[in-house]
């Protein structure tokens, strides 16, 4: 009979919610829309955590679809009263019989590496790539001023959220990468010399908006991060530990435990004082934002649309395309 009932909640769970898929595994939960797996932790009734894992291949970058469906998810999990606490990570894992496909096959699918059997696939070792350069590059101004409401609305989501969040960065993390972890109240970094973390705009001939600006100053200070957006500083585990990008370094294969104990510790906080004191640290940089929202979205529209900065993408998306290794 248990059995039975077990099999029937299940057929129910897996008949979907409006949202996407929703699955009950071995008392854990998971909901998943196409680009963002969320799995929740800990027994019904009791306090719960989330992990949201991002599976945007190749590189995760942050394209309107994905931007959407991430704001959906985290908030479900907010309406959720029963989770407090939500870890973003990447679902990119290190996976054998992986092919590239040509780099002259122009499609989205087609610019995926893909497994033999032809499934896309994450590339390895990868957080996210940042904001979706092609969502940026030879589109038309209606699409860039939608592309970056939707940037800020994650930020400003993501900035004031009242749960805890927690970044378990497993993989290279520049520019929007960084903007997602640098939201979080704790950032853990995988220690692997190949992942870099930072604002790296300035390198593609971009400049960081003010409110991104404002929240590298606030985590790292003013001189770090006037220097660091300056150059465009990608920094490797040990540098962004010491610059304070980050606040943890650990071996890779221990990044979720690792997550999930800190984790622990600031739940034992109560959430109404820890909330009240978060929304006091950051109100001040969100509400400059909120304030001149629809200022800053022409203005990222006209930028973006100059012929000199849509020259500066191209160029860096061909580097990016002919690189080696
Ligand atoms: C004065 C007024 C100011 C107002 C504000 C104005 C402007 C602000 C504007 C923008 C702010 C932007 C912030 C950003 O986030 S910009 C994006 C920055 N991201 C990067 O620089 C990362 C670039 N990518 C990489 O370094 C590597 O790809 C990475 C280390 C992530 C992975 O390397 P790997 O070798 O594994 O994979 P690749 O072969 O390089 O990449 C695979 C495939 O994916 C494409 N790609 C990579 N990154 C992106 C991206 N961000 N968007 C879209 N596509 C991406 C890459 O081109 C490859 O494609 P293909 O060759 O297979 O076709």
């Amino acid at each position: 009979m248990a059995m039975a009932l077990r099999a029937a909640s299940r057929v129910l769970l897996r008949a979907g919610s409006r949202l996407g898929r929703r699955e009950a595994v071995d008392g854990a939960r998971r909901f998943a829309n196409k680009r963002v797996l969320v799995e929740t932790e800990g027994a019904a009734g009791a306090t719960r955590i989330a992990v949201m894992k991002f599976r945007n291949p190749p590189v995760n970058s942050l394209s309107l679809d994905f931007l959407t469906e991430f704001v959906i998810s985290l908030e479900k999990l907010e309406n959720d009263k029963s989770i407090r606490g939500v870890i973003l990570t990447s679902d990119s894992l290190k996976r054998g019989n992986q092919t590239k496909v040509a780099a002259t096959e122009k499609t989205e699918e087609k610019r995926a590496t893909r497994d033999h059997g032809g499934r896309l696939q994450e590339r390895p070792g990868i957080f996210s790539a940042g904001l979706d350069l092609l969502e940026m590059y030879g589109r038309n101004p209606a699409h860039y001023a939608e592309y970056w409401k939707a940037v800020q609305e994650l930020w400003l989501r993501l900035y004031l959220s009242s749960l805890t969040l927690m970044s378990a960065i497993n993989g290279a993390s520049p520019a929007g990468g960084c903007l997602l972890a640098i939201t979080c109240d704790y950032r853990i970094m995988a220690d692997n010399p190949k992942y870099t973390i930072g604002l790296n705009e300035s390198l593609l001939g971009i400049v960081a908006p003010f409110w991104l600006k404002d929240n590298y100053v606030n985590t790292i200070g003013h001189r770090a991060a006037e220097r660091a957006l300056q150059l465009g500083t990608l920094f490797p585990p040990a540098e962004a530990l010491k610059v304070g990008v980050v606040d943890e370094v650990v071996p890779e294969d221990q990044v979720h435990s690792k997550t999930l104990s800190v984790m622990a510790k600031w739940l034992a906080i109560p959430d109404h004082s820890r909330q009240l004191t978060k929304t006091m640290m950051r109100k001040a940089t969100a509400d400059n934002l909120i304030k001149q929202r629809e200022a800053d979205i022409q203005n990222f529209a006209s930028f973006i649309s100059r012929d000199s900065i849509q020259k500066s993408l191209h160029m860096y998306l061909e580097k990016l395309k002919h690189k080696k290794g």
